[in-house]
């Protein structure tokens, strides 16, 4: 088991002394440490982001426990495991880009984990080189991180995540902020990673396209509680999607229309684009 969360509750203190916000409550999860590429969804403040810092403990559970690979995670702060080994293993991509990048060249901020890790200095010099080519940022690597568009910052965040090569990928809307091109690339590289290398990736996203597209299960959060946890297709059969406030994707928006309109049979589980296809002609 990768990561594993048993009766895990978050609550955020208020401003008021006694005052706390209920963010997540009795939630169990079970995330292999390989071959999954699940997508968390749930509308805003269902607790999404507080989750997914709970599964490399940049959050202790105000109740209840996260194991990380050999790592128990609980409540007692002087309890807890170095953090440095579960941040090895265990790389995330914050929702803001900005707080990741601190270093004065692009280049120097992309080297640090992996120096930090302990990498030697030529080695992580090689990966940093590696990483902007494949992320193609190489034109960057001179550069101040804090100079950068907003969808340059996502980029060079994610090849300090990707220089030191964790376990498991955390990614808290990886794709906000770039431009439709830039959000392809980025989506079919994390596809490609996880295609050959069988990492598990965890995403946040309100793209339903996106989830359908790469997700290999889905898990919803509905306040604060886990309301599904499955297969994507079930999720857009059944009526739940809608009960969580999720919209179907585009391609079984299509489907549904010309089931209805065409009577045709397309079925969710067995269609093909070729299938598709052949009917948007017919229907030309
Ligand atoms: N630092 C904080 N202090 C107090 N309350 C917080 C804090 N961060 C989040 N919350 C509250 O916890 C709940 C869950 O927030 P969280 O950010 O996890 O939701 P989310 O599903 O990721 O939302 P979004 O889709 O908008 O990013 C919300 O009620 C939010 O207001």
């Amino acid at each position: 088991m990768g990561i594993s969360f048993k009766d895990v509750t978050h609550l955020y203190p208020g401003v008021k002394r006694k005052e706390f916000t209920l963010a997540l409550e009795d939630i169990n999860l079970d995330i292999n440490e390989k071959d999954e590429f699940i997508a968390i969804v749930g509308k805003t403040g269902s607790g999404k982001s507080t989750l997914i810092q709970h599964m490399n403990a940049l959050m202790l559970p105000t109740k209840g426990t996260v194991q990380i690979f050999d790592n128990l995670i609980t409540p007692k702060k002087r309890k807890n495991p170095k953090l440095k080994n579960v941040r090895k293993r265990v790389g995330f991509v914050f929702q803001f880009p900005e707080y990741q990048l601190f270093e004065e060249t692009v280049f120097k901020d992309i080297m640090f984990a992996p120096l930090n890790f302990g990498m030697k200095k030529d080695e992580a010099e090689r990966r940093t080189k590696e990483i902007a080519k494949e992320l193609k940022i190489e034109n960057l690597l001179k550069k101040s991180p804090f100079n950068l568009s907003g969808g340059q910052m996502r980029k060079v965040a994610i090849a300090g995540i990707l220089s030191y090569d964790p376990d498991i990928l955390l990614l808290d809307e990886p794709t906000r902020g770039l431009d439709p091109k830039g959000q392809v690339e980025i989506m079919e590289l994390f596809h490609q990673i996880h295609k050959e290398t069988r990492k598990t990736i965890v995403l946040i996203t309100h793209d339903m396209d996106l989830v359908y597209q790469y997700a290999t299960r889905v898990v919803v959060l509905n306040d604060t509680k886990i309301t599904y946890d499955g297969d994507k297709v079930e999720l857009f059969k059944s009526g739940l999607y809608k009960d969580n406030n999720l919209v179907k994707p585009e391609v079984l928006k299509l489907i549904d229309y010309l089931n209805e309109k065409m009577h045709y049979n397309l079925d969710y589980n067995t269609f093909t684009l070729e299938d598709l296809i052949s009917k948007l002609k017919e229907v030309a």
